[in-house]
């Protein structure tokens, strides 16, 4: 049996970040991953801002017709678009797996399972280590509905080369807003089917109305308060019913895509072998991001029970985890001043509180809010939705703040930064900053 000081199962930001860091501490590492490369680079942000950059163009090359801009053609290409995407991604999984035999690393190709609290299996070898780092990831999640199967992942939707007429969304979250719009832009007609009577929860309420009364304007069906029961597919289409408030629903589309959440990748672990204690969220872990049942077992990004299921959350927690392994002097996770983003067209933001936690719990606040569709930036795009809301507290630091528009993705960083690096209003006033740029708008927000 091969022995190594750490094995990482998975090799996305969390699990490469991880392997790398040890192996450059000297430590005997191996990698094990079925696929390799990771979500965010095969399956999700690189794809998609490949897709949501295309988009945004034709957006914007749309508002601007007849103001400079002539002959726009009104639809994007899924066909080309894909061709594109798979020039991001095709070469990924060997540059991964060369990386890490380049950093000493040894790469074993499969699916891992646990067979005790040290060993591992991969197709039929067994592997032990003196720690195990858990790296997993997520998968869409399971979900209580008739005929539930019909519905394909989105990383199905980005293997397919063709789309077709009719799309309907189980969910309307990050998954389902950030493809709908570049669905319809490829000519489909899209229509979201939301449990929630208010979608994006996770969002400024008001600002993610703007953004869904935006969705309507361009003619992409939102609808909430959705009880989907049953999916059946009837000869070349599906069926989509359940219920809403004013009574039964049923939808007809010739493809419906799972946007109804993701839940941690854990079902072919085994962890029970290794006493490893989970819930629906994940792996459950102390603030050293170490199993609270296992002591040799550490997990990081999307599988472990953190609650931030975001790219550079993933790469953070890794680096927490290859330093807390070997290190006595255990790091704590911190989740101050977290940023995220939908990739909408115009995009939204958020880090901090909500307006409606700080209320909940008394805190003092100050708000700042406004619409800045006629400012510069959102104007010279010709982008109506626009705006933000900054909630300031005591000696001027920022408690949270919450934006849509074109840049947001861009200009919420610079709040995430005053936050993490506790500066105050001032400080943001005081720093230089280029002009004109949506980043220099900062200083009229707060
Ligand atoms: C469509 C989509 C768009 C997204 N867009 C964004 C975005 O814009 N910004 C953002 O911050 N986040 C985004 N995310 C989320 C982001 O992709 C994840 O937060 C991130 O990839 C988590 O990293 P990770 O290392 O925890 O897991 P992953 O990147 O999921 O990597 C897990 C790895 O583990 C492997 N694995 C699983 N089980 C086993 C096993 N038993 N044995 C061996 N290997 C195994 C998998 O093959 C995979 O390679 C998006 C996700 C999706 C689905
Ligand atoms: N921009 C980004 O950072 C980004 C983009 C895509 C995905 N992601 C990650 O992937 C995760 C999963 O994305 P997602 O869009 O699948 O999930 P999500 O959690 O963002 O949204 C799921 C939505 O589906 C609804 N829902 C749940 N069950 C339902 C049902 N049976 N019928 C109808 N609606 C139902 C929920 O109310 C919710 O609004 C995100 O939480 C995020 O961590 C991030």
């Amino acid at each position: 049996m091969k022995k190594f000081q750490v094995i990482v199962i998975g090799s996305g930001p969390a699990g490469s970040g991880i392997a790398h860091k040890c192996a450059k501490e000297g430590k005997k590492v191996a990698v094990i991953d079925k696929e390799f490369g990771g979500t965010c680079a095969l399956k999700g942000c690189t794809p998609k801002k490949v897709l949501a950059v295309s988009s945004e163009i034709l957006r914007y090359a749309c508002h601007l017709n007849g103001k400079g801009v002539k002959d726009v053609n009104v639809e994007l290409d899924w066909g080309s678009l894909m061709h594109f995407k798979r020039s991001f991604t095709e070469l990924t999984p060997m540059h991964t797996k060369e990386g890490f035999k380049k950093a000493g690393i040894e790469v074993i190709e499969g699916a891992a399972q646990f067979v005790n609290n040290n060993t591992l299996e991969v197709n039929g070898e067994q592997y032990e280590a003196e720690h195990i780092a858990i790296a997993t990831g997520a998968v869409a999640a399971e979900l209580p509905i008739e005929g539930y199967e019909h519905l394909i992942t989105s990383d199905e939707l980005l293997e397919l080369d063709k789309v077709p007429k009719r799309v309907a969304f189980v969910g309307g979250g990050y998954i389902a807003f950030e493809f709908a719009q570049i669905l319809k832009k490829c000519g489909c007609e899209v229509t979201l089917l939301e449990a929630a009577d208010q979608p994006l929860s996770g969002f400024d309420p008001f600002l993610a109305s703007r953004l869904i009364e935006s969705f309507q304007m361009d003619n992409l069906e939102v609808r909430t308060g959705i009880q989907v029961e049953k999916i059946e597919k009837q000869e070349d289409e599906f069926v989509i019913s359940g219920k809403h408030s004013a009574g039964e629903l049923e939808v007809r589309c010739d493809l419906a895509i799972h946007g109804a959440g993701r839940m941690p990748n854990i079902a072919q672990l085994h962890l029970e072998n290794a006493d490893i204690a989970f819930s629906k969220k994940g792996i459950t872990v102390n603030d050293h991001l170490q199993s609270v049942s296992n002591s040799m077992i550490y997990a990081a990004g999307d599988v472990a029970d953190t609650g931030y299921p975001f790219t550079l959350v993933a790469d953070y927690e890794g680096r927490i985890v290859a330093n807390n392994i070997f290190d006595a002097d255990k790091q704590k996770s911190s989740y101050m001043g977290v940023p995220f983003v939908l990739f909408t067209n115009p995009k939204m933001a958020s880090v901090g509180k909500s307006e409606e936690e700080l209320i909940a719990n008394k805190v003092k606040y100050e708000k700042k809010q406004a619409d800045t569709s006629h400012w510069l930036i959102a104007r010279s795009l010709q982008e109506n939705v626009s705006g933000y809301k900054v909630l300031i507290g005591e000696k001027g630091k920022i408690l949270g703040a919450h934006l849509v528009g074109p840049k947001a993705d861009e200009v919420i960083n610079g709040f995430a930064m005053a936050m993490q690096h506790n500066l105050s209003v001032n400080d943001l006033k005081k720093t230089f900053l280029s002009y004109p740029s949506a980043f220099a708008e900062i200083r009229k927000m707060i």
